[in-house]
């Protein structure tokens, strides 16, 4: 049986000349910002062009593009080896090549039997997994794909996944304590992307998922009595984020002289929020503050025990149609998850 399977991420841009573009199309999105259309067209280019020297200057560190789509292409290789020859895999990006449209004509002329639409978030937000698939489904009509589907919503406490980034974090952990000196306190700062107030009071299970991946993560390390603490970056908007910051806690542990060694733990690939925000900026300013050791652990990029984690997802998905958390035919999960966010949002 022909299975295609469509991972689905942000996207970012791919050279200077498309990062405008790329933030107006993100800004524009309803998901992200909740105003009628007109205010949002208005909106999306004034907000765009308020940050626009900032975010030109950052990914210019990173040779002026993403390296966003390069990491899920690696993965979606990746995960075509582990699931074998009757699987192939594409991606669809949201505000950047390739889009939807572009994907589910590709998907199209593939002419699978049957299609898992598998989001790179572990964690369920309408701003991300919510907005892919209610796009994908629009792409999908355009293009006349109409295949028996499957959406695995969210897997922020699969224990293969909690499994595969509690390995990584063991590592960084050991790799940090080997140059501090003997006694010195490390914190764990599981850093998460962040959201407006607004979005979480609406419903949005993001938070509360962030909370149980990790839950789960803590309960599988070596040392599970370390210190730790969930904070939120990447604040893009002038609303009220949740809080505290990840800026506030890297403050907080200057304060208090203690290492921290952050955990990215929305992020599953490498790209601007990591590699320029979490390298670069963030550890400036723990320097400016005092902090006596600043450590960042990977995101699982192709990290083999991630993939296997996709894998199982992906099969248990198309199985059975319940994993963790998965639906067929837009039919809400079993009753394996509790406030499942697909019958709120994404149906
Ligand atoms: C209101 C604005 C934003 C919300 C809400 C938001 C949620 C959100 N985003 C990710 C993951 C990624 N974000 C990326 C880039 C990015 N995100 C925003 C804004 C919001 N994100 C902006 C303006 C940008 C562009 C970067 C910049 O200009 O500074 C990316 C890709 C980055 C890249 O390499 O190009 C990812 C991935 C999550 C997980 C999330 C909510 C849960
Ligand atoms: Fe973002
Ligand atoms: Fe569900």
């Amino acid at each position: 049986m022909k299975t295609a399977i469509v991972l689905f991420n942000l996207g970012g841009p791919d050279g200077p000349d498309s990062i405008k573009k790329f933030r107006v199309n993100l800004f524009s999105d309803k998901a992200i910002i909740r105003a009628p259309i007109f205010i949002r067209f208005w909106l999306a280019r004034l907000i765009a062009r308020s940050s626009a020297k900032a975010a030109e200057k950052n990914y210019a560190l990173m040779g002026g593009k993403s390296p966003l789509l390069a990491a899920t292409q690696a993965q979606a290789d990746a995960l075509q080896t582990a699931l074998g020859e009757d699987t192939k895999t594409f991606i669809a990006m949201r505000y950047w090549h390739p889009f939807a449209l572009e994907t589910a004509r590709a998907v199209k002329a593939y002419d699978p039997d049957r299609i898992l639409l598998l989001p790179l978030y572990p964690q369920f937000s309408t701003t991300t997994t919510g907005s892919s698939l209610n796009n994908w489904h629009e792409a999908a009509a355009q293009a006349g794909l109409i295949k028996p589907t499957t959406t695995l919503c969210c897997y922020f406490d699969d224990p293969a996944y909690a499994d595969a980034i509690a390995a990584l974090v063991d590592d960084a952990s050991a790799r940090a304590k080997a140059t501090l000196p003997p006694g010195a306190r490390l914190r764990l700062l599981f850093s998460a992307h962040g959201l407006p107030e607004s979005i979480i009071a609406r419903g949005d299970p993001y938070q509360s998922q962030i909370e149980a991946s990790v839950a789960a993560v803590m309960s599988r390390l070596k040392d599970r009595e370390v210190e730790h603490l969930i904070c939120y970056q990447s604040r893009a908007t002038p609303q009220k984020w949740i809080s505290p910051s990840t800026v506030e806690a890297i403050e907080q542990a200057g304060a208090d002289k203690t290492a921290v060694l952050v955990i990215p733990i929305a992020f599953v690939s490498d790209h601007i929020e990591t590699l320029v925000e979490l390298d670069i900026e963030n550890r400036e300013l723990a320097a400016h503050c005092g902090v006596p050791g600043y450590f960042r652990a990977p995101v699982p990029n192709s990290d083999p025990a991630f993939i296997t984690a996709l894998a199982g997802l992906a099969r248990r998905a198309l199985e059975h149609g319940n994993g963790l958390c998965s639906h067929q035919g837009g039919r809400a999960c079993a009753a394996t998850h509790k406030n499942c966010p697909w019958t709120k949002y994404a149906a």
